[in-house]
Formats: C-alpha cells, structure tokens, sequence
C-alpha cells in the first residue's frame, strides 16, 4: 500500500491538513489531520496515515475522514480517528470504535483542597487500591447473571443508581444520560455475559486508571465556575470501559461482518476495517449489541464511582463531602447524531475511536447547567505530567463533527516503553515528585509518561483549531493503574 509521505499532504488551514481524494483511486473523500507541524512530524512515524486513508475508503463516508492530534495506529482505524457515514446504507465498521467499547472517563470533583489531601494522600491511595478491583483477570464487588446482566445492559449508569451507587443528579452529567435506547441484550453472547459477570466495578488492566488529581491552573473563569472548579481543588479521573464484554462483542460481530461482508460486495483495502451497511441485518446485530456493550461501561464506571466514594468517606469521613459527577464521556463509540456534510445537514453514524464528542454551547444533548458553557471534553495526558478539562466549541460541528482528541496519544509502543523504562526507578522518581503510583511494574513501565505525547501540545492543537477551549489544567497526585 502507498505510504503517505510529508508531500502528499496539504496545509488548508492553521493547524488543518489534507491528503487529497487524487492520492489513492479508491479514496471516496479526502482524509484529514488536526495538528500542528511538530505533531505532523511524529505522526507520520507510524502507520497512522495510511489507516486514515484506508478509512476514507469507507462505503457511505461523508466529507473527510478525520484524525485528532493524538492520533496513533490502531486496529484498522487509527486510535484518535473520526469517521462519518450515510445513515442508514453508510458503513458500520467495528474497527472505527475499538474493542474496548464506550472507553471513556468520567470527571468527579471533590471539596478538598490539595492540602488537605496530601498529608492524607498514602492513606486515600491504600484505600482506592483496595475498594477497586485493578489489573488482568481481578474481578468485582458483584456478580450479574441472566436477566440481571440484561437488566445492566439496558439499563446501562441507572441500574448502579438504583443499588445505592451515586445518586439520579448524575445521570444528567454523563453522555448520553448514561444509557443508549437501542440496546438489545439479545445480540450479546453467552460468553461476552459470562466474561462480563463478575467484572463491574473493576478498571482492568494497562492504561486504565482511576487518579487523583488538583486543579494547577484555571484558563477560563466563567466556565470553571459552570463546571465547578477552583484553583488547588482536587478531583478524582476514572478511566475504564466494558472490559472482557466488551472485548467479547467486538470479536463475535467483527468475525460474523467478516463472513457477511462478500455478500454486501464491499471491497476494502484492509480486512481489519470490515465493515456492512447500517441498516443490514448484521449492521443491525452489531450497533444493538454495542449499545449494550456501552451501557455496560457506564454501568461499570458508575460502580467504580461507588467504591471512590466509599474511599474517600473512609479518609475524610462526613466532612470530606461527597464526590460530585462533572460529566462522564465516552471516547470509543458510535452514535447517530445530524451534522452538516457536503449534503446538507443530515443524519450520520459517527465512529469516534479515541476521540471525544466536543458539542459546543447551545447543543440539546447537554444539561441545562453546562448549556451556555459547552460540553466537558476530558483529556487524560499521562500520570507523571497533566490532563486537561476543555469545553467542546462551536468550530468542532464544522471541522470534526463534534468530535475532539481523547489524550495526549500513544508516541511509543508497549514493547518500546518497556524496554526504556525501569519501573521501580520511576516509581520512586514519581513519589518524590508528590505523586503516588499503585500498579504492576509492567503496567507502570507501559504507562509511563515518556510513552506518551506532550499533552500541551496536543491540547494547544485543539484549542487554537477552535474545536474546544482550555478551561483547567490537572496535576496527578495518586494513580491506580490496572
Ligand atoms: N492522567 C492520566 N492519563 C493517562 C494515564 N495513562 C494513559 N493516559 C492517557 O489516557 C489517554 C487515553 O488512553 P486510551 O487507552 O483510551 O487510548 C492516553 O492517550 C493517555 O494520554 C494515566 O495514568 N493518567
Ligand atoms: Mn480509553
Ligand atoms: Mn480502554
């Protein structure tokens, strides 16, 4: 397959470039990257560039395939890549939301002050670590079987809330209220179920995290206080998704497109894309068992929302109040939302694969409280230097279709961050910086910030697109790493 090089591709706007349609015949739109010349540069490393212009090739794409500053490769759609189709005859393509349905990260806000927390930071951290469940295999505070399972995978965040995890207010404070409407548990497997039964309220393994952070700096005044953040605040990042059920979705739909899709006469030029039309039979099975795969998530983020809350009380007791949701995104899914394309406004199956929706001031599936202010766009970097809190801005409906980066992205692979990093050594090196790490070492080796892009800049990216705007910057404090 033809590699992109720096020369096919074109600057169309300060930190906007094109590859265009002409590059490959079998493009159907041209593919896009957000970046600035630094990140482009690290960018077109890896094989990320190539997997956009593979996606580009996508039956029913609309206007451009699209990849964030955070972008890197991935399971055929690069991680951090954005895809539009025709709803309801464009493309499904599992590979354009990622094994790990609805990832995501949820935001809770405290009402403690960093010195507050700090001198009882050891034990906050001993107590996160044992009130949740982390690493490959480790299972959960509760089991679901049968109809209960089916019950959590329609019900999605409601059903923790009605056994006492967090309360109703925060429904309005996740996407999507927590719960997509066509879920069907039907379309999930036994063993999708059975790998799900004892997995609520654990992060799993690797890069998912629950952190204790303090606001370091607010960038604008009005929309913290919307969001109801203040310098030197702490506040506690969950980052997880439908672990081994979700896993178990995507393998079970992604191998029955595959055997469907010579029926669809589709011709791709990665099988990894594989792909069937929205609206087929198969289209069908997949988005309704990935709609259940999805209110599982919450389910589970909701749960581990629980168990933090239960820490925290254990530290700081009454006084230490309760632990506010901000707002919960998901960043590996997809949606039928309207945007405009070169057709006009119309309704589109969104695959957000690592990136975040970013809906701008004004949008109807925002609470009223952050109406004015935009939606909550969460931006974990790494657990030795920052995350972000954005607000999604009105450029990103015309760029990206309401759509942002989710991190800072991978720069170096697991194997490569294994090999340069000593995880006791950084460990120790964190500690004396202020920050605690609970985890394995290979997880922390894997994990380390030098495994990751600067966040600043791919946050700079963003916000001088116009996509989101910076509103608090985060500093970890305590890491949970599965
Ligand atoms: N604040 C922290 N951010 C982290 C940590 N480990 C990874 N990351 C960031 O998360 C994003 C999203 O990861 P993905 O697995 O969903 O692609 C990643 O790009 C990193 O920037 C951490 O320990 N703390
Ligand atoms: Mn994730
Ligand atoms: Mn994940």
């Amino acid at each position: 397959m033809k590699k992109v090089k720096k020369d096919d591709i074109q600057k169309i706007e300060e930190y906007l470039w094109e590859i265009p349609k002409s590059f490959r015949e079998d493009m159907r739109v041209p593919a896009r990257i957000l970046a600035n010349e630094t990140l482009l540069d690290d960018i077109l490393d890896d094989r990320s560039l190539s997997q956009l212009v593979n996606v580009a090739c996508l039956p029913g794409i609309k206007k451009a395939s699209l990849v964030m500053p955070d972008v890197h490769e991935g399971y055929g759609f690069p991680i951090g890549g954005v895809a539009a189709t025709a709803h309801p005859e464009g493309a499904i393509s599992p590979g354009g939301i990622g094994y790990d349905i609805n990832c995501g990260v949820r935001l809770h806000v405290s009402k403690l002050q960093r010195e507050e927390v700090e001198n009882r930071l050891e034990d906050l951290t001993k107590e996160l670590n044992a009130q949740i469940p982390s690493g490959m295999g480790k299972g959960g505070p509760i089991k679901v079987y049968a109809d209960e399972m089916d019950e959590v995978l329609t019900k999605g965040a409601e059903w923790a809330i009605e056994r006492g995890y967090g309360s109703k207010e925060d429904l309005q404070f996740i996407e999507n209220n927590g719960r997509l409407p066509f879920a069907d548990p039907g379309y999930v497997s036994a063993m999708a179920k059975n790998r799900g039964a004892d997995q609520l309220g654990t992060i799993g393994s690797g890069n998912h995290f629950v952190e204790v952070d303090y606001v370091e700096e607010i960038y604008d005044d009005i929309i913290a206080q919307t969001y109801g953040l203040q310098k030197g605040q702490v506040v506690v990042l969950i980052h997880t998704g439908s672990r081994g059920l979700g896993h178990q979705v995507a393998t079970d739909h992604i191998r029955s497109m595959m055997a469907a899709m010579p029926k669809y006469g589709i011709q791709l030029p990665d099988r990894e894309l594989t792909c069937v039309p929205f609206n087929s039979e198969e289209g069908q099975d997949y988005f309704k068992a990935m709609c259940a795969a999805a209110n599982f998530a919450w389910c589970n983020r909701q749960v581990i929302s629980g168990g933090v809350a239960n820490a925290w009380q254990t530290v700081f007791g009454k006084d230490g109040g309760q632990l506010r949701l901000l707002y919960d995104v998901a960043h590996n899914i997809a949606k039928v939302e309207t945007h405009t394309t070169e057709d006009g406004p119309r309704k589109v199956i969104v695959h957000r694969k690592g990136a975040t929706r970013a809906f701008g001031p004004g949008s109807d599936e925002l609470p009223e409280a952050y109406a004015k202010a935009g939606q909550p766009v969460i931006i974990p970097g790494s657990m030795g230097t920052c995350s972000y809190v954005l607000a999604g801005a009105p450029k990103s409906e015309e760029m990206t279709f309401g759509s942002c980066c989710h991190g800072a992205g991978r720069r170096l692979s697991r194997t490569a961050a294994k090999k340069q990093v000593n995880a006791p050594v950084l460990k120790q090196e964190l500690r004396e910086k202020g920050i605690l790490v609970e985890g394995s070492y290979r997880g922390i080796a894997e994990e380390a910030p030098i495994a990751y892009k600067d966040v600043d800049l791919v946050v700079d990216t963003v916000e001088t697109s116009g996509i989101a705007k910076k509103v608090a910057k985060l500093k970890p404090m305590a890491v949970i790493k599965g």
